[in-house]
Formats: structure tokens, sequence, C-alpha cells
């Protein structure tokens, strides 16, 4: 069967949404969902990837497709914009969302906070909005191990506090998404929602954890 999204050859008939598939680890996922063979759609506002010409496909995101042999779909679209997003749910049939797309530097959110709220907090509620309207009710999120704040024991276990003494505001906007999704998932009990809560990352991929909230199908 080949996918009624972007008639690839993928073997799974529905896309997953990457949002932030140009960056680091969205750009690795899009590799093993492809590997997968699952359909992706990724979406990117360019800020922390390169794009050889204005708003196209990001550098990463064409060497993906040359080492798997596969079409990514790619829309340049800014989360806050919830009109550009609405357009790819409607071309699109997205089955879940993986979100990666933020800014992610500790040092720099201590002095752009509003920014980093903004593009994080403001732009995950846009795009949970944008699913919610559209009926996708798949979603995992990319966190971060700075929603722990300053360890209360170690080794960090899921069972650990979030919230409590978070450092700098890029830990609190993964640690206020993290609510939102919780908030979404006691309102309505069909959303499926994980949450990644990363410990380190390098070369050789990512290290996380996954918490889920409510899993319910
Ligand atoms: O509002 C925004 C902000 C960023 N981006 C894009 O999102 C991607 C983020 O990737 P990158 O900057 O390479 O970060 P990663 O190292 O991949 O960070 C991942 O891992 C972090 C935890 O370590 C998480 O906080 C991030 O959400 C997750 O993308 C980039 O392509 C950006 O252009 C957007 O599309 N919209």
């Amino acid at each position: 069967m080949s996918c009624i999204s972007c008639k690839c050859s993928g073997k799974i008939s529905e896309a997953i949404l990457v949002t932030g598939g140009g960056g680091y680890v969205g750009s690795h996922t899009v590799v093993e969902l492809l590997n997968a063979n699952y359909c992706v759609v990724a979406i990117d506002n360019l800020s922390n990837c390169f794009s050889g010409e204005k708003h196209d496909k990001p550098e990463s995101l064409k060497r993906v497709e040359k080492l798997t042999g596969k079409k990514i779909d790619f829309y340049y679209v800014d989360i806050r914009k919830k009109d550009d997003l609405d357009k790819v749910f409607k071309k699109h049939k997205i089955s879940a969302v993986i979100h990666f797309a933020a800014l992610k530097s500790v040092g720099e959110s201590t002095q752009i906070p509003l920014e980093y709220y903004e593009n994080n907090v403001g732009g995950s509620n846009t795009l949970f909005q944008v699913m919610q309207e559209n009926g996708v009710k798949n979603l995992v999120y990319s966190s971060s191990a700075t929603v722990y704040g300053l360890p209360q024991f170690l080794p960090l276990t899921e069972n650990h506090p979030t919230g409590q003494g978070c450092t700098n505001p890029y830990g609190k906007t993964k640690y206020f998404v993290e609510e939102i999704g919780k908030d979404l998932c006691n309102a309505f009990p069909n959303i499926i929602s994980s949450m990644g809560q990363y410990l380190n990352a390098d070369v050789k991929g990512a290290y996380y954890r996954y918490q889920s909230y409510i899993p319910v199908g």
C-alpha cells in the first residue's frame, strides 16, 4: 500500500508529523521513522538548521533523503502560526505528532526569556490546538532533563519530581509544556501523550526516558 498522504512508498498509510524535523534529534528521528517505513511530514522554521535556499528543505533532511532513498514532505512552518500549521494538517492525514521544535539554549534563555516562552510554550499550545481541531490524538513531546531542576536524588528516575527548582527559563518552558500535556490528557482521556526527558545527547544518538501520561487508546 502506498501512503495516501504523499504517495510515497511508505507501508503505513498515515503520516507522522515531526516538528523541528530539520534539527539534530528531529532529523535523526526522521531517519528511524523512514527506516521503519513510516511516511514523514516535517516542519521547521529553520531558526537552527541550514537551508541552502531561503525556506527550502533543510540540508539535514536532504541528506536523510539521500541516506534512506525516501522522500520527506517538508514545509517551512513556524509552530506559532496557526493557519500555516492547519494547512499542513489539512493536506496530510497525520496520525501522530513528534514535537521537537523549540529553542534549546539554557544560557540564551536567561537573556531572552520571553522568546523562549513564546516559541516553546506559545508555539506548543498552538500546535496542540491545531492537533485537537484536526482530531490528532497521538503526541510524543521532546522534553528535557532540565525539568528535574536540581536533583533531589541520583540517578534521576521518572519518579523524580519535576518543576521544582528549575534553574533557567528553558527548563521551565519544557516543564510548562509537560503540564499542558498532562492537563490535555486529563480533559480528553483518549489522547495518548509521551514526554521524553533527555538525560544527555551525543553523536551516537540521544539517551532519554519516557513518561507516558494517561496511555489510553
Ligand atoms: O520555534 C521554533 C524553534 C526551533 N525550531 C527548529 O527546531 C529544531 C530544533 O533542533 P535543534 O536546535 O537541533 O535542537 P536538538 O538538539 O535537536 O534539541 C532536541 O532536544 C532538546 C533536549 O535536549 C529539546 O529541548 C528540543 O526540543 C529537541 O529538538 C531546529 O531545526 C529549529 O530550526 C522550530 O521549528 N521552531
